[in-house]
């Protein structure tokens, strides 16, 4: 079910929500897509699910694969109710929630809610910036490297990353919301990886994650996925990132539908 249409945003990209006449008490999100594929990414790759994408984001990485959603947002504004309807009619039990960030949005909660309680196994992809109470299966979090901030030449947009470099920079880690987030359920730290020198900060932010949290943060959950947004940029990236995993007993993550399909929307 494609969605394209556009309305005027700021900051995280969704003004307060409910811009397009609706009223502010209706149960809808701003949803960007809503597809059914395979998992591609983590320790569920493969797996049929409905995805649920969310538009708006509270960071800016350079490398946005969804950029519809964070430096240039689009979505309609859908009832949960809808957006259920559209993901009962696909026939599978696992749902991915994936934005955009997610988690800024309070309706997120009770999306997650009314997924719960009709059984299905759920999944959020989340850059671990934002902690809420919800029932989630499987957090899956990729917490943003240094390597992602984006910078004069480093941004998708024609003008610079303007004021998102320091915006980026200031939010990327936030420990207290990473540790809340593992305590709270099953979860995977997918790291994106750009190059070697990425490793030093990873071992850094795990070592730190597992002084503030008395959940175990194994290295079977830690995961290390190439960027690389198409095939030709993948091709590029993956032996070197698998080599790191390898080394540092880490698990690899493949990026499934950007072998399958490149990079087609709602795949
Ligand atoms: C678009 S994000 C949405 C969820 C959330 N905002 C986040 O970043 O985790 C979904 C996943 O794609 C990853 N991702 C985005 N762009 C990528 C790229 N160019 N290469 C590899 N992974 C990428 C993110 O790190 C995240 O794991
Ligand atoms: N097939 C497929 N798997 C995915 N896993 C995480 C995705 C995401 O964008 O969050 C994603 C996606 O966009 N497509
Ligand atoms: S946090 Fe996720 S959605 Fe936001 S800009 Fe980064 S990759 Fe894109
Ligand atoms: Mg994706």
């Amino acid at each position: 079910m494609p969605v394209s249409d556009s309305t005027d945003v700021d900051g995280t990209g969704i003004a307060d929500g409910r811009t397009l006449g609706g009223n502010v008490d209706d149960e809808r999100l701003p949803i960007n897509e809503l597809f059914c594929s395979l998992q591609g990414e983590g320790t569920l790759a493969g797996v049929p699910s409905a995805f649920v994408r969310t538009s708006g984001c509270n960071l800016r990485c350079w490398f946005c694969d969804s950029s519809h959603t964070s430096w240039e947002p689009t979505h309609v504004w859908l009832g949960l109710e809808e957006i259920l309807a559209e993901v009962e009619s696909y026939g599978v039990d696992h749902v991915v929630l994936t934005g955009g960030e997610p988690l800024i949005h309070d309706r997120s909660v009770d999306l997650l809610e009314k997924f719960a309680d009709r059984g299905y196994h759920t999944t959020v992809e989340t850059n671990g910036t934002i902690y809420r109470d919800a029932p989630i299966d499987l957090a899956s979090i990729s917490p943003k490297l240094a390597t992602s901030t984006p910078t004069p030449d480093r941004s998708p947009t024609a003008d610079g990353a303007g004021e998102w470099e320091s915006r980026h920079e200031e939010k990327r880690i936030d420990l207290e919301s990473l540790s809340n987030l593992v305590e709270s359920t099953d979860c995977q730290l997918k790291f994106v990886v750009t190059g070697d020198d990425d490793l030093a900060e990873i071992l850094e932010l795990l070592s730190a994650l597992r002084e503030t949290t008395d959940a175990t943060v194994r290295d079977e959950d830690v995961l290390l996925m190439p960027e690389g947004a198409t095939r030709e940029r993948l091709a590029e990236t993956r032996t070197r990132v698998a080599e790191l995993a390898l080394s540092h007993g880490f698990r690899y993550s493949p990026r499934l539908h950007v072998d399958l399909w490149n990079d087609a929307p709602e795949t």
